[in-house]
């Protein structure tokens, strides 16, 4: 690490994802003096248990509400969300990595027509041919069965495996029951545009049998040797200085002359200078958060005397995928779950998790060489096959509309919202299949399977919905001494996210469970998830509604905090990451995004962060 001073080129707030990558591209430029400021700690650091469970493969839920959670919650999801007032825990990593050390690891590429999306908004750079190559860079397939994919060309810093059992006896059930309704079963995730069935890979080095994260991927010992990277952590900012623009003049750009941080050993606080940039890469919650602090936000909420540059996009258009599960008894002859590996790890049953653990340590192979998950599929509304189906989305678009007044960002995102749900090629739900019984609690927490003393075994499909309409926000409230983050996502505050969602919850039941080879392995009228309507029940549309209205958690996929949009349209920052009314200062981070990527997020910020980087080179240079 390079001697600290207090006076940098680049000062990066935030060494989570996506500042990390900026920080590794950046200083590939030697004579450029770039500094990382991280709240959280670095693996190093970290009492070993923690290291531990960052490290290894499945361990990372037991992260949450630990030092390196920041640990957020929501506010009640009452009035507007149809939640029965829950609130709802969010984790968010605080540490050198930020949340890709602490996230499921699935690596699941951006689909084409969502990063069209973004420049067809009004961000010219940002189309798929060259988003795309962004993204290649980031990652290299280091271990994948032949029938998935072939290894890729690309030697991108993150490791991205494709665990043992991808052609397992589950997966293959999954995959081939897909393919009964017409769609392809076993797609790569990473190559894939179109609807259909998906395997898909964990950023996890195989050879080390360890997480691939933005703290070992992108911070190699090379990066970290570099003289001019200089990473501090255990340090949070507390704003950006601003230098107002000259006399005050409309249209003056501010501009961002350091940052304000607390010692963490003084206590005390103490400026550090950025002589060209400051970047903000503070996460989906914390960078709206630092911009507000700084004075940018919306100058009705700031008050007049506070605000730097008025920018009510601030903290607006949050995305996130609402979640449900759905799990099945299988039969006694069906193939093995995991459900008894998984009883053992609550146990601690050192007997049955013995043989398991060994084999990580001597082979890195086994349930604790990777998250577990390995089937998805991506599908279109289902019935929009039928005259009758797309009679009913006809219906559905006439009869829900959104909040009003939308905004002319609300227009374009129901545009481009009815687009994927009129399309058979294009998917609104995003199923997760895993053979083991999977459930949360009503606070978004993971519930325990049936403790009940009986070993049932089970499969779990999860769904998504993968294009929300629906959109929240977060803000500091509170008075100055005491603020606090409000974070209300709004989950189902478009009606429209309720129908769709409810009918892909149908095709669960109705479709799925009922269809070959899934069929015949599940119990006839055996055990469902705890609390789950009886079988049969979401026949009824209502029923299914009110399931997802009692039952519905957030995953934890959140973007568009700090939207790349046009100005008029709510956005704040422009195509090149640059924030509206300021001349040197950039977020760059899954809050940029303003149209939510599909499934699993962490591929595209790291794209984004890829491209970003390419872009603030340039600008640089
Ligand atoms: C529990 C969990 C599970 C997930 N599972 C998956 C998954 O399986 N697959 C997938 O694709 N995606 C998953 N995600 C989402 C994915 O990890 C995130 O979308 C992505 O990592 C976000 O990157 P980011 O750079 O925007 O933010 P982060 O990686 O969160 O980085 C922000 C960094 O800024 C730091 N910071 C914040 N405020 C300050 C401040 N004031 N001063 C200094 N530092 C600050 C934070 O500590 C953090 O390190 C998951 C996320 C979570 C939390």
């Amino acid at each position: 690490m390079a001697a600290e001073t207090s006076a940098f080129d680049v000062v990066i707030v935030g060494g989570g994802t996506a500042g990390l990558v900026v920080a590794s591209r950046l200083s590939e430029d030697p004579s450029l003096q770039v500094l990382v400021l991280e709240a959280g700690l670095d693996l190093p650091q970290m009492p070993e248990q923690l290291m531990q469970a960052v490290l290894t493969p499945p361990a990372y839920s037991q992260l949450y509400k630990t030092p390196v959670d920041w640990n957020h919650s929501t506010v009640a999801q009452a009035e507007k969300a149809n939640l029965g007032g829950r609130e709802m825990s969010f984790p968010q990593g605080k540490m050198l990595g930020g949340s890709s050390g602490m996230n499921g690891l699935n690596f699941t590429a951006s689909a084409k027509t969502v990063v069209d999306g973004w420049a067809e908004l009004g961000n010219p750079g940002w189309e798929w041919p060259a988003f795309s190559q962004s993204l290649a860079k980031t990652y290299t397939v280091a271990k994948a069965p032949s029938l998935v994919t072939k290894p890729s060309d690309n030697q991108g810093p993150v490791q991205v495996a494709f665990a043992d059992d991808y052609m397992g006896s589950w997966p293959k059930v999954w995959a081939d029951t897909i393919e009964s309704f017409g769609f392809p079963g076993t797609q790569d995730t990473l190559t894939a545009q179109a609807a259909g069935g998906l395997m898909i890979p964990d950023t996890v080095d195989p050879a080390l049998g360890i997480r691939s994260f933005a703290a070992n991927a992108y911070l190699t010992p090379d990066v970290r040797g570099r003289a001019n990277l200089t990473l501090r952590t255990g340090v949070e900012v507390k704003k950006v200085i601003l230098k107002k623009p000259e006399g005050g003049q409309p249209g003056g750009a501010a501009v961002a002359t350091g940052v304000e941080i607390t010692d963490p050993t003084t206590g005390a606080t103490t400026t550090v200078i950025a002589h060209r940039e400051v970047i903000v890469a503070a996460g989906a919650f914390g960078s709206p958060k630092l911009l507000e602090l700084s004075g940018i936000g919306d100058a009705r909420r700031l008050g007049v005397d506070n605000v730097v540059v008025d920018a009510p996009g601030v903290g607006e258009n949050l995305q996130n995928h609402p979640l449900v599960t759905l799990s099945f008894e299988v039969t006694n002859t069906a193939p093995p779950t995991k459900d008894a590996f998984l009883r053992a790890a609550l146990r601690q049953d050192g007997e049955v998790l013995g043989g398991p653990m060994k084999e990580y340590m001597e082979h890195r192979t086994g349930p604790f060489a990777s998250s577990g998950v390995t089937s998805a599929a991506q599908l279109p509304l289902p019935g929009l096959d039928t005259p009758e189906g797309r009679q009913e989305l006809e219906r559905l678009f006439r009869t829900t509309t959104g909040p009003s007044p939308g905004g002319a960002f609300g227009v374009a995102h129901e545009r481009f919202v009815r687009t994927i749900l009129s399309s058979r090629s294009e998917a609104s739900g995003y199923y997760i299949f895993g053979p083991a019984y999977a459930a949360f609690n009503p606070d978004g927490t993971n519930a325990l399977p049936p403790m009940d003393g009986s070993e049932d075994s089970y499969i779990t499909v999860v769904l998504m919905l993968a294009h929300p309409l629906s959109r929240g926000s977060v803000h500091l409230v509170g008075a100055a001494a005491e603020q606090t983050l409000a974070i209300d996502p709004g989950y189902f505050s478009h009606p429209l996210d309720l129908e769709v969602m409810a009918r892909h919850l149908q095709f669960i039941e109705q479709g799925l469970a009922v269809a070959e080879p899934l069929a015949k392995w599940l119990k006839p009228n055996g055990k469902r998830t705890v609390g789950v309507p009886e079988a049969g029940a979401f026949k009824d549309i209502e029923v299914a509604k009110k399931y997802l209205r009692d039952k519905a958690v957030a995953a934890q996929h959140v973007t568009g905090s700090c939207s790349m949009l046009p100005r008029e349209m709510g956005g704040v920052v422009d195509p090149l990451l640059r924030v509206y009314g300021t001349r040197n200062l950039r977020v760059c981070d899954a809050s940029v995004i303003p149209l939510m990527p599909r499934a699993n997020p962490q591929a595209t910020v790291y794209g984004m962060a890829e491209h970003a980087s390419k872009i603030i080179k340039d600008s640089l240079f």
